[in-house]
């Protein structure tokens, strides 16, 4: 099924969740519609939380969630909703000695696909979407973790399933490979929802329509990534000396120094980078 620009795929109204005396979420809300949207956040955010429950493998305490119009809180809606649902968690649980093809084969018998013939031509399809065809006779403890990360985004894709969610899927690639799965994720985001967790602000940058950011458990911005940098506009400036009261201050390569934060009067300005928006923005809510 093809989204246009304007429908929504994930509605989330007002999650929350505690562990314990932890609140890991705390009223969340938001929607997801086509293409890619980047969840940032400082450890601990309540990330891995959110793509849990958005993924259903969690219930949130209170608050509600649709998924193409399924209500996964019901067990109908659930069963409904995971059925347009591919989950890339961050720790995928592998058997290891498993062939990448087993594996894969394993997560479609678990998604209902009960025609061998054709869950098999699925399995091959998936594969051959992340790169895969010809390693997938190799047991997955033979392969490196970047071919390791493609088994595991194989599983989310089996299936074909129309919103996607990645739990930092990039995380210990080297930049060859994370531009590879750049290329994957941004083919996946033209038809389907993706909601990917990363903390990789080029991920974001270069990739997402749109960027929410989480921190202590709330949504303190989500909107246009231009946006986000925006907020660090006029708050970047170079010298040739240290700026000890900037959030952030150091020496480039090229020998001058680079400063996020408040400004002297007639600094040289620079433009900002997302990564700037980001920290303007944590800082401002950690002064609130
Ligand atoms: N099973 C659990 N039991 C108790 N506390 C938990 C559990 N899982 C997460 N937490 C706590 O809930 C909060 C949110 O954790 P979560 O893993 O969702 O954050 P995150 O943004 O994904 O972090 P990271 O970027 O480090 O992966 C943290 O304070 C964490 O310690």
């Amino acid at each position: 099924m093809t989204l246009s620009s304007t429908d929504v795929a994930v509605r989330a109204t007002g999650l929350s969740l505690r562990y314990g005396r932890t609140i890991a979420l705390n009223n969340v809300s938001f929607t997801l519609g086509a293409g890619v949207t980047g969840l940032l956040g400082p450890n601990g955010a309540g990330k891995t939380t959110l793509l849990r429950i958005v993924a259903t493998a969690v219930n949130p305490d209170s608050g509600s969630l649709s998924v193409f119009g399924h209500d996964p809180l019901t067990g109908p809606g659930r069963l409904a909703a995971r059925r347009r649902i591919g989950y890339l968690p961050q720790d995928p649980g592998f058997h290891r000695s498993f062939t990448a093809f087993e594996f894969v084969d394993y997560v479609a018998i678990l998604k209902e696909l009960t025609d061998r013939r054709r869950r098999h031509d699925e399995v091959r399809r998936a594969l051959d979407a992340v790169g895969l065809s010809a390693r997938r006779g190799d047991r997955i403890r033979t392969l490196s973790g970047g071919s390791r990360q493609r088994v595991a985004l194989a599983a989310a894709l089996v299936g074909n399933p129309d919103v996607l969610i990645l739990d930092e899927p990039t995380v210990g690639l080297d930049p060859e490979q994370r531009m590879r799965f750049r290329e994957l994720f941004a083919d996946l985001g033209e038809e389907r929802t993706v909601l990917l967790s990363t903390h990789q602000t080029e991920d974001v940058t270069s990739l997402c329509r749109e960027v929410i950011v989480l921190d202590h458990g709330g949504v303190r911005f989500s909107g246009p990534p231009a946006e986000l940098t925006g907020l660090a506009d006029g708050r970047v400036w170079t010298s040739d000396a240290r700026a000890p009261g900037a959030l952030a201050s150091w020496r480039t390569g090229t020998g001058m120094f680079r400063h996020v934060g408040d400004p002297p009067v007639g600094a040289e300005l620079l433009a900002p980078t997302l990564e700037d928006g980001y920290l303007t923005l944590v800082d401002l809510a950690a002064a609130q």
